[in-house]
């Protein structure tokens, strides 16, 4: 069976001013540091205003640092947008893209997402390519189809399980409480690896995330489905115990 190593994401979001994620990512860096071997590697993707920052204070620490999208082009009009050769310029190794809150608050499709994809990759970035459906699709039947289409589009023919993650986030189980049942995980990302080996070379190599309210109390039961290769944690992630044991659930 192939070995992947999981990875344990915290998306803050819009959260968090410059003390207090400072604070947080000192601290988890801390922790790592003390801890010594992992058994996950870790990333924190704070909001653009404090990447470089986090940077700084996790400088030698095992916690990498990601932005929580990119623009598609390298460089120009496009006001308000971060492109993936600045992530990469200031330090950040990874880049969120396609988050079920870009594709509902700015539209993003998955031939969007592709491109952000392709362009975090010529920055040398590591995609985590999120994919997910909605409750009305779930409550449709669809589930399947939507979270496989996805994939099919979101992802670049470029994609590697070096520079490319994917992360399953049910939108329904989002910041809700309400976490997918082992089941329902189980189904949907054995479904996404039997794609990800349709389609590339070394598709069982790929790390597939699960998110949608992550939190201590049911991080092992998740991480211990088959093809659950770690998080992505919203919520739980501002707060450093929370996700130091999401972390060790790893162990
Ligand atoms: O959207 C998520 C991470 O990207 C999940 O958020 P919650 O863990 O708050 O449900």
């Amino acid at each position: 069976m192939t070995q992947r190593r999981p990875l344990i994401a915290g998306n803050w979001k819009m959260n968090c001013l410059r003390a207090d994620g400072l604070a947080l990512a000192s601290s988890l860096a801390a922790k790592a540091k003390e801890k010594g071997a992992l058994g996950c590697d870790v990333l924190v993707c704070p909001p653009a205003t404090l990447l470089s920052d986090v940077v700084g204070v996790t400088h030698g620490s095992a916690v990498a640092v990601g932005g929580q999208d990119c623009h598609a082009a390298v460089s120009g009009a496009h006001t308000g947008d971060v492109a993936a050769t600045m992530l990469a310029d200031i330090g950040a190794q990874y880049v969120l893209v396609g988050h079920s809150e870009r594709r509902a608050d700015h539209g993003e499709s998955s031939t969007d997402i592709r491109k952000k994809a392709i362009a975090a990759h010529d920055a040398g970035l590591i995609a985590v390519v999120c994919v997910g459906e909605t409750e009305e699709e779930r409550d449709l039947g669809a589930t399947l189809a939507v979270v496989n289409g996805q994939v099919a589009v979101s992802l670049p023919e470029g994609a590697t399980a070096k520079n490319t993650v994917v992360a399953y986030e049910p939108v329904w189980a989002i910041g809700t409480g309400r976490t997918a049942s082992v089941a329902e995980v189980a189904e949907v990302h054995a479904a996404i690896r039997a794609e990800l080996v349709k389609r590339f070379e070394d598709g069982n190599e790929f790390r597939i995330l699960y998110g949608g309210s992550v939190k201590p109390s049911n991080a092992k039961e998740l991480m211990a489905v088959e093809d659950v290769d770690g998080a992505l944690v919203g919520g739980a992630s501002l707060k450093v115990e929370d996700f130091w044991q999401i972390i060790e659930s790893c162990a």
